[in-house]
């Protein structure tokens, strides 16, 4: 269980302005992680979520209020390794020191056996290279790593900095199954990603910072059903057909575009609705059906606002559209 209170960090010179030097990286920031759950963490570049695990794990000083692991701060800790493992900064090994060692040496500094380092090597599968020094790994062999000792301690706590960085698909579905498994044992995992496909299949539950500040705390299926507005899709064999019901539905709806000649996306009304409005007018439909709702759609609309390199924002078209249909134009 991981419990924030207030916590605020500041960096810069105290009692400076912002704009003058001060930068609020966590700001105010109060919530639970609960046990038995993924819970996601998300928010756009620079809006504190490195800084907040930071905090938690005790590598840095809150300049307000409180990280607490399980009830304590980090320091008031017995046994840290066995109560919460993070995977922060992957690459944070001795390059010319085997993985083995790596592992060993920070087993042997917390009292856990050495044969656990066997274990959480098979776990993150990288027993076979066990003996090749951390300098030579691949990006995603360093991010099997980095999990391993995170799992060192068998901790109930989790904290996962962009975990999926540098794997390939086999490892980003491994690391997938592995944090649910992990979840289903009654552990607590908290991780952050930029991955909003994956972190939709992943998590349970999710946190949205923006500017240090909480944005949204809430199950995934409230986050996906809050953001999304209404949005179908209809294809017909007929163009002059599919005409006269964007026409007719245009005046309902917040929005129609033609995907393609035979394709139309009908924005701000339910699917129901739209096929009663073909069958109305005699328009034939080879399919109808509503668009699901991404976490990517609902992310956007909750952190606009809250996004310190605005880029990030544009919108990037799905797919070619023939064209943008203007539901107030006549057709
Ligand atoms: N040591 C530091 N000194 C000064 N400013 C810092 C420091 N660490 C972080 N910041 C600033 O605090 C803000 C939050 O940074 P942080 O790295 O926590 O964000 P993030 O959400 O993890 O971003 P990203 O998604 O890009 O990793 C940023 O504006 C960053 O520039």
């Amino acid at each position: 269980m991981l419990t924030l209170r207030s916590l605020t960090k500041k960096y810069g010179r105290s009692g400076a302005k912002a704009g003058d030097g001060e930068k609020t990286a966590v700001d105010d920031l109060s919530l639970e992680v609960t046990p038995g759950k993924v819970t996601g963490f998300l928010g756009p570049n620079g809006a504190g979520k490195s800084t907040t695990m930071r905090l938690i794990m005790g590598l840095d000083r809150p300049t307000s209020g409180t990280a607490l692991v399980n009830g304590r701060a980090y320091a008031q800790l017995p046994y840290p390794l066995r109560e919460v493992g993070a995977l922060l900064d992957a690459k944070a090994a001795h390059p010319r020191r085997s993985a083995y060692h790596h592992l060993l040496g920070m087993a042997r500094s917390h009292g856990i056996p050495a044969g656990r380092v066997h274990e959480v090597l098979g776990i993150a599968g990288i027993s076979e290279v066990a003996g090749k020094p951390v300098g030579s790994f691949s990006m995603g062999m360093g991010q099997r790593l980095g999990i391993a000792a995170a799992l060192l301690g068998d901790p109930e706590v989790l904290l996962l900095d962009e975990p999926v960085n540098g794997l390939d698909p086999d490892g980003v579905l491994w690391i997938r199954t592995l944090l649910r498994s992990l979840a289903a044992e009654g552990r607590t995992v908290f991780l952050s990603s930029h991955l909003m496909s994956e972190m939709e299949l992943t998590a349970d539950r999710l946190v949205v910072i923006g500017r240090g500040r909480l944005l949204a705390e809430a199950p995934m299926a409230d986050v996906l059903a809050g953001g999304t507005r209404h949005t179908v899709r209809v294809r017909g064999p007929e163009t002059e057909e599919l005409r006269t019901l964007a026409h007719h539905i245009g005046a309902e709806a917040e929005n129609v575009r033609w995907l393609s000649d035979g394709e139309l996306e009908v924005t701000g009304v339910r699917a129901g609705r739209v096929g009663d409005v073909a069958h109305e007018r005699r328009v034939r439909l080879h399919e109808l059906r509503a668009a699901e709702a991404t976490l990517e759609e609902a992310y956007m609309r909750l952190t606009s606002g809250s996004v310190e390199y605005a880029d990030q924002l544009k919108p990037t078209p799905t797919r070619s559209t023939a064209g943008e249909y203007d539901p107030k134009a006549s057709v």
